[in-house]
């Protein structure tokens, strides 16, 4: 059984004419990112592959890349052009991309991921260079399958989805939503380790409502309105049965930055019958609730002693309401109970059963509550006197001063979170949070926000962002090939994460683990996830592993260098030939032919 575990053989293990080698050579060779090392082929491998005198003389360790990657990244002085450098590196050479970004996650995230990839998005017309993932549109419906037969590989293990109509909180931005999967996924590799090859970012092009992109030449998608409705139910459905029919029904497919009523509607629809989930209703919820259990820790409050105040009654609210319920519920309290600890706002104010203006629809209606009408936030907060308030709502500067001042007034330590991504959107500051409340506050944002200091103090902010939940639940479910993800996953994962927040960091307020340990997180995370799939029947690879953290490592994508040892200069009886074409003097101190 051990053999079957055994994935990654060391390359002594190998016999000679198994030894890696890559399936093109020359040319093609440079321009394939998975393969092409740059600089980094050794003199031996530029000759046997046919690349020697397409690239510079030079021969780089990976190391030496990585530094000059770096001093290339430090050299731009906007975080677009940051970007746009990255998502080039990466076109161009994917092991290299990986090294830089696992080797300085803290500095490399914020710039492919929440907030610049939110203005990457924005401006995706003009930053677009080569294509990355699937685009594929309403147009191709009755099609879907052979599209996905023009990608070039049948081992797909994950896609992330989207149809752009709700870009983080910047709204819909149609066909440019494609450097969201492409972020995301870039995270499931670097956070996880997931390995590249095997992940497809899709866009699902359906048209857009946006006026400018419609209007402006330049728009790389469709140009129409979104199509709704039957046909864009059909076009999806169609879809999720095209990719079980090319890849297989165990193809992890998460759903992204979908319109609010698509995303519970196809959530709902999809969540038996397919490996699938929706991180904006699911993951943005295990993480909230993660940082609400750490942040017990620091108020000395239990769970039910809370009252919760939902700006935002979208995906995110919603979800995180939700996965409370089931938590608290899980302590032993009536649902009824539960859910009268939590009350959302909407763009209509308090949601309360006999709402004057029209009423309450859809997944509010759970949470409405028998209670008079209020309009303002401020006056809500006042009324209701939450224990903690947490914004969804992309509406920047939502909790006003005077929101924050009373939360402190009436909390020891109130829970602030400001959720909405990117920075621009968020409800308020870490400084706004922490100015109004003297420090007290246990505060968290969706988007990235720097230590504070106040009266000589610091304070860091923790970025309450689902990357701390879904590469894990990813590999997690690619691993032990779970084939339905159930909700008890998501509040496993929030109760995983919250246990990993150490005392130091709660004597910060923080209540995630810090953004540098976020890559050990999402393995430790997939450890507990794959412990609890076994426990629960939800694991379908058999046998179990019996060493957990040893099966994760042995498939974690690795960021060095394939040896691309040239099988055709050794001979079975380990003698390699070196290769000597009177390069050896030229290159004397540079490379070792050996
Ligand atoms: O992408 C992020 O940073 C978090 C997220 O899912 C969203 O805001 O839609
Ligand atoms: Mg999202």
């Amino acid at each position: 059984m051990a053999e079957l575990y055994k994935t990654s053989a060391s390359k002594k293990d190998l016999p000679i004419h198994m030894m890696a080698r890559p399936r093109v050579r020359g040319v093609d060779l440079l321009r394939d990112p998975l393969l092409n090392k740059g600089m980094g082929f050794t003199v031996q491998e530029r000759q046997i592959l046919g690349v020697h005198g397409l690239i510079p003389p030079a021969v780089m360790t990976q190391s030496d890349q990585v530094m000059s990657s770096l001093q290339n990244f430090n050299g731009w002085t906007n975080d677009l052009d940051r970007y746009i450098f990255m998502m080039g590196l990466q076109d161009r050479n994917e092991k290299l991309f990986y090294k830089v970004v696992t080797e300085n996650v803290e500095k490399m995230m914020p710039i492919i991921y929440t907030p610049t990839v939110g203005l990457a998005c924005q401006k995706y017309g003009l930053t677009f260079r080569r294509p990355r993932g699937l685009y594929i549109t309403i147009h191709d419906k009755g099609f879907i399958f052979d599209v996905l037969c023009n990608w070039p590989s049948d081992n797909i293990k994950a896609i992330v989805v989207t149809d752009g109509e709700r870009i983080l909180g910047l709204g819909d931005l149609g066909c440019y939503g494609m450097g969201i999967p492409v972020g995301k996924l870039a995270l499931y590799t670097a956070l996880a380790g997931v390995d590249p090859s095997q992940c497809l970012p899709i866009m699902l092009d359906v048209g857009t409502d946006n006026k400018t992109l419609l209007d402006d030449p330049l728009y790389i998608g469709l140009r129409q309105n979104r199509v709704r409705g039957k046909p864009y139910e059909e076009f999806v459905d169609e879809f999720m049965q095209a990719v079980v029919r090319r890849f297989g029904n165990q193809t992890l497919i998460q759903f992204e930055d979908f319109g609010n009523h698509n995303a519970f509607t196809l959530l709902e629809k999809y969540r038996e019958k397919y490996c699938t989930f929706n991180d904006d209703i699911q993951g943005t919820a295990a993480v909230a609730v993660a940082g609400i259990f750490a942040s017990l820790k620091i108020t000395g409050k239990s769970l039910e002693q809370n009252k919760f105040v939902f700006l935002g009654a979208g995906e995110a609210s919603i979800g995180i309401a939700k996965l409370l319920v089931m938590a608290m519920v899980g302590e032993g309290m009536t649902k009824t109970d539960a859910v009268r600890r939590i009350w959302m706002v909407d763009s209509r104010g308090l949601i309360v059963q006999n709402r004057p203006s029209g009423g309450v629809t859809g997944q509010k209606v759970t949470f409405a509550q028998d209670h008079a009408p209020i309009d303002k936030l401020a006056e809500i907060v006042k009324q209701i006197k939450p224990t903690a308030i947490i914004g969804a709502s992309a509406v920047p500067g939502a909790f006003t001063e005077e929101i924050l001042t009373m939360m402190g007034n009436n909390n020891e330590r109130p829970i602030i979170f400001a959720l909405s991504n990117p920075t621009s959107k968020a409800e308020c500051t870490a400084e706004q949070a922490y100015k109004a409340t003297k420090g007290r506050c246990v505060f968290a944002s969706g988007s990235p926000f720097k230590p504070v200091e106040l009266e000589g103090k610091t304070f860091v902010p923790g970025q309450g962002n689902n990357a701390y939940i879904f590469p894990g639940i990813a590999l997690a479910t690619i691993l032990c090939d779970i084939r339905c993800i159930t909700e008890d996953v998501f509040l496993e994962s929030a109760k995983l994460l919250a246990s990993m927040v150490d005392k130091s960091s709660l004597d910060k307020g923080l209540v995630y683990p810090p953004l540098s340990k976020i890559r050990e997180v999402s393995t430790d995370l997939t450890e507990g996830l794959i412990n609890y799939a076994y426990k629960n029947n939800l694991a379908y690879l058999y046998p179990e592993p019996p060493n957990v953290p040893a099966y994760i490592k042995a498939h974690q994508y690795n960021t060095d260098y394939q040896d691309f040892m040239p099988a055709m200069y050794n001979y079975p009886n380990g003698l390699g030939t070196p290769v000597q074409h009177g390069l050896s003097g030229l290159y004397a101190g540079n490379v070792q032919l050996s």
